[in-house]
């Protein structure tokens, strides 16, 4: 009974209940909420997700997500011999890319807090038999204190991560730490888009298509998170500024798959 009153106080201060595993709270289910969302909440959410990440990934966005963690990857400009950095690398997309680019003289850190994930990236790549995968290293480790030293890296890619962190402003400077003068970020995301169309698609997209499909997975309330996260991300003007807040010398963001996603490119 304990275990359950600490669940309700938690809820009723935290918005979010982390339950004992196995166990519902009374009242259906819990609430992920956004704006009150800690990083070990995050760190949980994505974890639970880890299993079924990429196979939903790719029936929601029809494959095109691949599409776009390409352009990700080609405007980081990352190239042979070169050393780079994924950061919130997750199952390892960008990372596999980036491995290709850079090649077996070449060196990719993904760096990921949440394990699970890590693990499924582990086991892909143990899966595949391109020689240059071996040139991945997947760290455990927090966007927002990197451990690695300034001026560390060629490129810099994070795909779908940079809007996950609770704090966007930490993850960029330590983005701009890290990277060489010169280098590039290459930052993919959803598009906070300014067109009411292309939000209300967007939206009408997470709660018509990508929720319903996601609760058959018993995964509805970290799908909807996605649209409360994209509310609070910053415009495609919002994130240029930040970066040149960080301190790089050019940053422009670029929409693609017809306003839905947004790709930052910046320059230290
Ligand atoms: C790779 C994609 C999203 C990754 C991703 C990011 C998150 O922050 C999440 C948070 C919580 C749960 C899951 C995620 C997550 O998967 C983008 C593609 C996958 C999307 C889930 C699907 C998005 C659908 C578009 C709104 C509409 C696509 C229209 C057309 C088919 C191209
Ligand atoms: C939506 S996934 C993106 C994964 C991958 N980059 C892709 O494009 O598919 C977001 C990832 O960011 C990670 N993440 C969120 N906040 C983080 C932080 N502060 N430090 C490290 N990883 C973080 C999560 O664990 C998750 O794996």
């Amino acid at each position: 009974m304990g275990t359950v009153t600490a669940a309700i106080s938690v809820s009723a201060a935290a918005a979010v209940v982390s339950r004992p595993a196995g166990r519902r709270r009374r009242g259906g289910p819990a609430a992920f909420r956004c704006s009150s969302s800690t990083a070990g909440e995050r760190q949980a959410l994505f974890s639970r997700i880890a299993p079924v990440y990429d196979h939903l990934n790719d029936v929601l966005s029809l494959g095109q997500h691949r599409t776009w963690k390409r352009i990700c990857v080609s405007w980081s400009r990352a190239k042979k011999g070169d050393r780079v950095l994924d950061l919130c690398c997750g199952s390892g997309d960008l990372a596999f890319l980036l491995s290709q680019k850079v090649g077996l003289d070449g060196e990719v850190m993904a760096v990921d807090f949440s394990r699970q994930q890590l693990q499924t990236a582990a086991d892909r790549q143990e899966q595949r038999w391109k020689m240059c995968y071996k040139n991945i290293k997947w760290i455990e480790g927090d966007a927002l204190d990197l451990p690695f030293t300034d001026c560390y890296f060629d490129a810099v890619t994070i795909g779908y991560g940079l809007r996950n962190v609770v704090d966007k402003t930490k993850a960029m400077q330590e983005i701009f730490r890290v990277l060489k003068p010169g280098s590039r970020a290459s930052i993919l995301d959803f598009n906070k888009s300014s067109s009411l169309f292309t939000a209300s698609l967007q939206s009408w997209a997470i709660d018509n298509v990508v929720v319903p499909l996601a609760s058959g997975y018993g995964l509805t309330e970290e799908y909807k998170y996605l649209k409360s996260s994209i509310s609070q991300y910053l415009t495609g003007e919002e994130l240029e500024k930040l970066a040149k807040g960080a301190g790089f010398s050019v940053a422009k963001h670029y929409e693609l798959g017809g306003g839905l996603m947004g790709n930052l490119v910046a320059t230290r």
